[in-house]
C-alpha cells in the first residue's frame, strides 16, 4: 500500500509545494547590500520622513554594536588580564557610534579607552564625549604605536568612517590606519572597515575580524574575509525596508543584532 494512498500523494504534493515556496521566500529574503549613495537616502529618510533624530538612531546603533561585540568577544573569551579595549573614533556619525558603543561597552564591563582626534564641534558629539567622561573611560592624546596597541588591548573598535567616507585618507587619519593595518589584536569595524571604498571595498585596507552592519550591509560588506558579520540597528521602519527592497532577515525575538 506505500505511496499508493491518495492522501499521501496529496501531502507529498503539498510538502513539495511548501518546499519550493520556501525556496522561493528563501530567496526573495537574500538580504540587500546598499550602494553608498543608496545609504544615505535611507539615513536621510529615516529623519526627513519618518521623523527619526540621529541621537535616537545612534544611540540604537552603537548599543547593538556593543551587544554584537559582546556576542563575539564576550569577557569571558579575552586573553588579557583588563577587558581592555581600543575604541577610536572619526570625525562623522560613524564616530558617534563609537563613542555610544563604549559607553554601553563599559556598562557591559569592559574597559573602553577612546582615541577621538577630530571632534566636531557640535552638542550631539560634545554631550556624547561628556557622557563617555562621565562614565570614567579615558582619553588617549595620540594614537599609540602597533606594538603598544597589541600589549595593552584585548581589542580595537573601528569607528572612524562609515558610508559617507570619499577619496583618499586625510590626516590625521592616514597615520592612525597605518598603525591599525600593523596591529595582530582583532579589529572590529562599525558599518564600514574604515578606508574602505564604501561599495568596492580595498585589497590593501584593513582587514578587520569583525563587521556590524548597521540598517543593511553596504556592497563593500561582500568583500569582508573576518569571523564574524553581524547585522545591526533594528530600526527600520516597514515602509521604507518596502521602498528600498531591503529584505532584512529577522531578528530573532527581541534581540537588537544578528550574525549574518
Ligand atoms: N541610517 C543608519 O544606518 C545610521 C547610520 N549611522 C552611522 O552614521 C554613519 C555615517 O555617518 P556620516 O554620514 O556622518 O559619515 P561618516 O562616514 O561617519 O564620515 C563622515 C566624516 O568623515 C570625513 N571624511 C570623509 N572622507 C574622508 C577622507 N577621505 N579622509 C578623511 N576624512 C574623511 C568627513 O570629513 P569632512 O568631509 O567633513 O572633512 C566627515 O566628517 C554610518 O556609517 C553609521 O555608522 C548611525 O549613527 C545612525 C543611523
Ligand atoms: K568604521
Amino acid at each position: 500500500q506505500t505511496g499508493t494512498c491518495p492522501l499521501s500523494a496529496a501531502a507529498n504534493n503539498h510538502k513539495k509545494d511548501c518546499n519550493s515556496s520556501r525556496a522561493a521566500s528563501t530567496m526573495a529574503q537574500t538580504i540587500k547590500y546598499l550602494g553608498q549613495e543608496e545609504a544615505q537616502h535611507i539615513d536621510e529618510e529615516l529623519f526627513s520622513e519618518y521623523g527619526f533624530s540621529v541621537d535616537q538612531l545612534m544611540e540604537l546603533a552603537g548599543f547593538s554594536c556593543a551587544t554584537a561585540i559582546t556576542r563575539a568577544y564576550p569577557l569571558s573569551s579575552l586573553v588579557k588580564p583588563r577587558p581592555s579595549v581600543l575604541v577610536i573614533c572619526g570625525p562623522g556619525n560613524n564616530g558617534g557610534d563609537g563613542l555610544v558603543c563604549a559607553r554601553h561597552l563599559k556598562l557591559f564591563g569592559y574597559e573602553p579607552t577612546i582615541l577621538y582626534p577630530k571632534r566636531p564641534n557640535k552638542p550631539l558629539f560634545q554631550g556624547l564625549t561628556t557622557q563617555c567622561q562621565k562614565m570614567e573611560i579615558p582619553f588617549l592624546t595620540e594614537m599609540p604605536e602597533a606594538k603598544m596597541v597589541d600589549q595593552a588591548y584585548n581589542l580595537v573598535i573601528d569607528a572612524i568612517f562609515g558610508f559617507s567616507f570619499k577619496g583618499a585618507v586625510r590626516e590625521p587619519f592616514g597615520s592612525v590606519l597605518d598603525v591599525l593595518k600593523k596591529t595582530t589584536v582583532p579589529l572590529a569595524s562599525i558599518d564600514i572597515p574604515s578606508g574602505w571604498d564604501v561599495e568596492q571595498g580595498s585589497a590593501d585596507g584593513l582587514q578587520p575580524d569583525m563587521l556590524i552592519s548597521l540598517t543593511a550591509p553596504k556592497k563593500s560588506a561582500s568583500m569582508f574575509r573576518g569571523r564574524y558579520h553581524f547585522l545591526g540597528g533594528r530600526f527600520v521602519p516597514p515602509g521604507l525596508e518596502r521602498k528600498y527592497q531591503l529584505n532584512l532577515p529577522q531578528y530573532p525575538g527581541t534581540d537588537c543584532v544578528l550574525q549574518l
